[in-house]
């Protein structure tokens, strides 16, 4: 039986000329959708908001990440159309400040999807362009299909500094920020959340677990900028060694693996700290394996 966000998301599609394109940019778009709701429900989660409490959060719970997802649930379908008629990059950001605005109206001005809409919009973008190609869907594709489609804009737009919380962390502390990430074809995706996931799972990991394996293997190693804006680079660093510590010591493997978690999760709920940059890689990280294995 299907999610009703995801038979919603069935309803969003863009025009695009193939039914069998039009199907396949659909399905592009409802993966996107599932993946965010995949890690909202994703628990426990360091600091992060899930099913079971609001981590390191007083404006927002689980209801306002659903609200904001109904409200993006015919977004991502719409980019991988624009990105399969190779749209130039001006028009992929109108579509994302809109999605980023309807986002906004749903949960009252909370941020809940900013980064996933520009970081899984690019990557669903970036499908779009493939599928019109007729390329297989698969990670080092997907990349090359980023960069190559849209590198140099993603460039070009991270010499313009804003004035948001990202950008300020980013500067203050000489941090990659989610900007970058983007136009180098998101390293941290690529080359250390896709061998996450996909080791786990070999090793015979529950798809729970492999998703926590994921996370943290991702907290390890990202410029999470949302971890300096609260807790400034002693906030990051702190961030990053609790999750070295967590694989070091068998990770998502070990049989109390799950408390383990637990417990950070209340060391940062005290910090204030939440990894949301992270809880975006690990989104973008489900969608890639979905996407993969359907298409
Ligand atoms: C490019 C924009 C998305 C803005 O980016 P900018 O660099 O200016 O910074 P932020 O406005 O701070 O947003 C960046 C969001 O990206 C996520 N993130 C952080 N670090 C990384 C990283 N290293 N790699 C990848 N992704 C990263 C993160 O998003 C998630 O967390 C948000 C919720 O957290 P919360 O703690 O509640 O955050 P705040 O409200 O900021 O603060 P508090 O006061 O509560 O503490 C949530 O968004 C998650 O998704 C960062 O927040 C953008 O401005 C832009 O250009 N948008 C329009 C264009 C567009 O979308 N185009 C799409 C196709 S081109
Ligand atoms: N589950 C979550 N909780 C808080 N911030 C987030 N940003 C993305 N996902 C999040």
């Amino acid at each position: 039986m299907k999610h009703r966000l995801e038979r919603a998301a069935d309803r969003g599609l863009p025009h695009v000329s193939s039914p069998l394109a039009a199907e396949t940019l659909q399905r592009v778009g409802r993966a996107a959708t599932v993946a965010l709701y995949d890690e909202l429900a994703l628990a426990p989660k360091p600091g992060l908001v899930s099913f079971v409490d609001s981590g390191s959060h007083t404006d927002m719970d689980a209801g306002t990440f659903l609200r904001s997802l109904f409200a993006l649930r015919h977004y991502f379908a719409q980019i991988a159309a624009l990105g399969a008629r190779q749209a130039v990059f001006a028009e992929l950001e109108q579509a994302g400040i809109e999605a980023e605005r309807r986002m906004l109206q749903a949960t009252a001005g909370i941020n809940t999807h900013r980064g996933a809409v520009f970081s899984l919009g690019l990557l669903c973008a970036a499908a779009g362009r493939l599928l019109a190609r007729g390329e297989p869907l698969a990670p080092a594709t997907l990349r090359r299909s980023l960069v190559d489609g849209w590198g140099p804009a993603l460039r070009e737009r991270c010499t313009h500094s804003r004035d948001s919380n990202g950008q300020r962390a980013a500067l203050n502390h000489g941090l990659r920020g989610v900007g970058e990430e983007a136009a180098d074809g998101f390293p941290v995706l690529f080359e250390v959340a896709m061998p996450a996931l996909h080791q786990a799972l070999a090793n015979g990991l529950n798809t729970r677990h492999a998703r926590l394996q994921t996370l943290f293997a991702v907290m390890a190693a990202l410029d999470d900028t949302n971890l300096a804006h609260r807790g400034g680079l002693a906030g990051l660093r702190h961030a990053q060694q609790m999750a070295a510590g967590f694989l070091a010591a068998g990770g998502a493997a070990r049989p109390d693996a799950i408390a383990h978690a637990q417990a950070i999760h209340h060391d940062f709920v005290a910090r204030r700290l939440s990894p949301g940059g992270a809880a975006d890689v690990l989104a973008a990280a489900c969608w890639v394996h979905k996407v993969c294995a359907s298409t």
